[in-house]
């Protein structure tokens, strides 16, 4: 029987998933990174496709907005088989090093969102990826000299609530960028006893909601992927 909302069956879903926010971001990877890439979900915009990188078979699974909808997906892709998590998304940047387009690593995610909490009944926690996907990630942007920040991020609900002078207390306790979905899913990642990770694209600075110039943000985009298709090989 298929799940609720990614309506796929056992075996539609590769061990190694992908994970953008965006469905147009997962048609694009699909289209652009994957071989024989065949669509398995359309159902709510959660569009997902299996294909093969390298020989290695591996599924883009579009997460939409937020923790909510990240964990609903996260759940129903375990059920269906996935083992590796890896989260490809965008970020507003909080600490002034980083630049548009720049590649954030998440080495934790601090979790300001609900989803987080609900999932913990209130316990303090820091979400964390799985170390070996984390050091894979790292090797792979380090190798393939892309420009690249590693260290804390901050996972949100509320886009429109955080402010300039918000994002730069947090960058004071070392936060380098806001998005909103990690958190929950490297909690799950250790609820359900499988690898997740986040790697992330500069696509605007906290405060300000005008993108960088699309020709920056898309090549941010095809480095942060070629690095994670790279990295989903190592574990
Ligand atoms: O580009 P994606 O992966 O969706 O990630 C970021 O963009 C959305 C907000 O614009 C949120 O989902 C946030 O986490
Ligand atoms: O949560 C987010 C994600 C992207 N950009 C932001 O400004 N905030």
């Amino acid at each position: 029987m298929s799940p609720i909302h990614v309506r796929a069956k056992e075996g539609d879903v590769a061990e190694r998933v992908l994970l953008p926010g965006d469905p147009y971001r997962a048609e694009w990877i699909a289209k652009t990174f994957l071989e024989g890439a065949v669509q398995y979900a359309t159902h709510r915009g959660l569009w997902g496709y299996t294909g093969r990188y390298k020989g290695v078979p591996v599924s883009v699974q579009a997460t939409g907005m937020g923790a909510p909808s990240a964990a609903i997906v996260a759940e129903e892709l375990i059920t269906l088989g996935a083992r590796v998590l890896l989260r490809v998304g965008t970020c507003g940047a909080a600490d002034e090093a980083l630049a548009p387009g720049d590649l954030v690593i998440a080495q934790g995610a601090v979790p300001l969102d609900g989803a987080t909490r609900q999932y913990l009944e209130g316990l303090p926690y820091a979400p964390l990826p799985d170390p070996l996907l984390f050091r894979a990630l790292w090797a792979q942007a380090e190798a393939k000299g892309y420009p690249h920040h590693v260290g804390l991020i901050a996972t949100e609900d509320a886009f429109y609530a955080t402010t300039p002078e918000g994002a730069r207390r947090w960058a004071r306790y070392g936060v380098l960028a806001f998005e909103m979905e990690a958190s929950v899913l490297f909690l799950l990642g250790r609820m359900r006893k499988v690898k997740a990770g986040t790697i992330l694209t500069v696509s605007n600075r906290i405060g300000d909601p005008e993108l960088v110039p699309p020709e920056v943000l898309g090549e941010g985009v095809r480095r942060m992927v070629e690095v994670a298709l790279e990295a989903l090989l190592q574990v």
